[in-house]
């Protein structure tokens, strides 16, 4: 409940031409008709209590600014005056709040309140911005934005001109803008230059470029702080910056996983609020160096093959991927390998626990580490060898429009696994059966008999790769014949980046980024129009 000493303001303010109890709480700002209680010149009796009223978070407030309207009563004398004068002094301020528009979208709802005189519209303003400008909302002030204009349809330079520059310049965001002019532009830059101003990096682009940012940040954090992040025992130190996403490229996965729509203004909102999420992100080593790190998809055999083959069609756009992986389905390729994992040790968390990660969500803040012991003194380990079509390992969800529900549906944003999916030596049309039900919104897709998963801390992955013939196997007419392998090496598909080394060593480290986001809410649980928070008038009245 709100104790009373939390109210900062109360006055009556004029909304959609009524009288209205305004009330600035530290948390939020609640505004309604009363059925009693206030006089017409903005003196209140108590007790009052709302009609009906809306309640807004502060943390969910884009911005307040003086609205300059012409009041009717001034419109009034200044006409019969014979003028054209808009009023000299401000006496309306307007909130630029978050709407909800479904279907996780949000949008920016004014709502202006007239207030008795100048005096009164400056104390408000004064009031509200203070709270928007407290530390405890981390609201960015000052960001770096990378801007791939060859990402997804190519228009990530536009989507950042017309819809996210003016949200920045309302919310008094300053933002150092680069339009990349070539591959690797973003992650060298973040690598070399002074970063000490910002309080963020974010990029327009899809989840290759992303990549670009987290590879360039958590190398430059390391880099600064003395970690030497070859080896896999390392404890990673966690880097200030935060990290954030405005969609413009193909898959947009990152995004669309942590904000549930893959929408610019969405998105921009996310990093104007300043909200993050803890993301937990995977090290690739190989022997004594590290290779990369991913956050979201690290594939092998089909989708590694699908992604290098896509390239080719980049022209195409987000299209391509629908061609190369129908290609690749055409096509089919086998690959073997020797697989080894560190499993979850509490069985109640795994890939079919039918889990949902939402914002807030229980499973990632109470799941405990305890990072920086050997994963090699563990006896713990386990094996896989065998052939397989796709190998996947999902860091989080991984929703987008090609899975809208996700390739791991109840993988968690920070719960410190991942999650191994491996669909086995198929048919080609069971092969499709599973992918099939990736995409589609109804069905287990990992019940199948050929698809195994793991949720896992840590894994090795050797590829069996030498050509020559099998040991003899006796066929289902006792007759011993040779069995000749026909593997192929893949490559690796890293957050949407090629990595070319087959064998690989992979770790999660927990929650290790922030990135500006809040995780998906669960929309059945919101309710938009009334008082969520337990504000005085609602709980005077319940
Ligand atoms: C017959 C129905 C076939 C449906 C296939 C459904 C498979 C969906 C898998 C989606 C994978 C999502 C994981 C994220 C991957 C991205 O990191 C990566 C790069 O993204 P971006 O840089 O934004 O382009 N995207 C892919 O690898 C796309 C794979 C698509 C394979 C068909
Ligand atoms: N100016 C540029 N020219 C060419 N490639 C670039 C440029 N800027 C970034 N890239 C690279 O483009 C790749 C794909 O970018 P991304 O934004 O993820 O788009 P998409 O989702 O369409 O693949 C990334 O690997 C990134 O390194
Ligand atoms: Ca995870």
């Amino acid at each position: 409940m709100e104790a009373a000493d939390n109210v900062l303001l109360k006055t009556v303010l004029i909304h959609n031409k009524k009288n209205c109890l305004v009330t600035l709480f530290s948390t939020h700002i609640c505004w309604g008709l009363m059925s009693c209680g206030a006089d017409a010149i903005g003196q209140y009796l108590e007790p009052f209590y709302y009609q009906r009223h809306e309640s807004v978070p502060i943390q969910e407030i884009i911005a307040i600014t003086p609205e300059k309207i012409q009041h009717a009563q001034e419109k009034k004398q200044n006409a019969s005056l014979g003028i054209e004068l808009i009023s000299l002094e401000t006496r309306s301020f307007c909130l630029h709040v978050v709407k909800r528009v479904g279907g996780h979208r949000w949008r920016v709802r004014k709502v202006i309140f007239d207030c008795p005189d100048g005096q009164a519209c400056g104390d408000w303003i004064d009031a509200v911005q203070s709270r928007l400008n407290s530390k405890e909302y981390g609201r960015p002030k000052h960001l770096l934005t990378f801007i791939n204009p060859f990402g997804g349809k190519r228009k990530a330079v536009k989507i950042y001109e017309e819809k996210i520059e003016p949200l920045f310049y309302l919310a008094g965001i300053a933002s150092e803008v680069i339009v990349t002019e070539r591959a690797n532009h973003a992650h060298d830059y973040i690598l070399e230059e002074d970063l000490r101003h910002y309080d963020g990096i974010i990029c327009v682009g899809g989840d290759g470029m992303f990549a670009e940012l987290l590879n360039g940040l958590l190398r430059r954090t390391q880099q600064d702080a003395g970690i030497h992040d070859a080896n896999q025992e390392t404890k990673l130190v966690n880097p200030r910056l935060k990290l954030g996403v405005i969609p413009g490229g193909s898959t947009d996965a990152v995004v669309y996983t942590t904000c549930g729509i893959n929408d610019p203004v969405t998105s921009a909102l996310h990093i104007i609020i300043g909200e993050t999420v803890g993301v937990d992100v995977c090290s690739i080593h190989q022997e004594n160096q590290i290779l990369r790190y991913c956050v979201s998809m690290l594939a092998y055999g089909y989708f590694g093959d699908v992604l290098i083959d896509s390239e080719k069609h980049r022209w195409m756009g987000p299209k391509r991927y629908d061609w190369s992986g129908f290609k690749r389905w055409c096509k089919k390729f086998v690959y073997e390998a020797e697989i080894s994992y560190l499993e979850c040790p509490d069985t109640r968390h795994h890939p079919r626990d039918g889990s949902r990660c939402f914002a807030g969500c229980e499973i990632c803040n109470s799941i405990q580490h305890s990072e920086g012991e050997s994963l090699y003194s563990d006896d713990k380990w386990q094996t896989f060898q065998g052939r397989f079509i796709s190998f996947q390992s999902i860091t989080m969800p991984c929703r987008c429009d090609l899975s809208p529900n996700g390739v791991s549906p109840s993988q968690h944003l920070s719960n410190g696994y991942t999650d191994l999916i491996i669909a086995k030596e198929c048919s080609q049309v069971d092969f499709l059966r599973h992918m099939w039900r990736v995409k589609s919104k109804t069905t287990d897709q990992f019940d199948f008999d050929f698809v195994e998963v793991h949720r896992v801390k840590a894994f090795k992955f050797r590829p069996i790769l030498e050509d020559g013939e099998d040991e003899e196997n006796d066929d289902s007419n006792g007759r011993q014949r040779l069995r000749t392998r026909q593997l192929r090496a893949s490559s690796w598909n890293c957050d949407g980046e090629v990595l070319t080394e087959g064998f690989i060593d992979v770790k999660v480290h927990h929650q290790l980024i922030k990135l500006f986001a809040r995780n998906i809410e669960d929309e059945r649980q919101l309710k938009t129009d009334f008082c969520e928070t337990s504000c005085y008038s609602c709980s005077a009245r319940r």
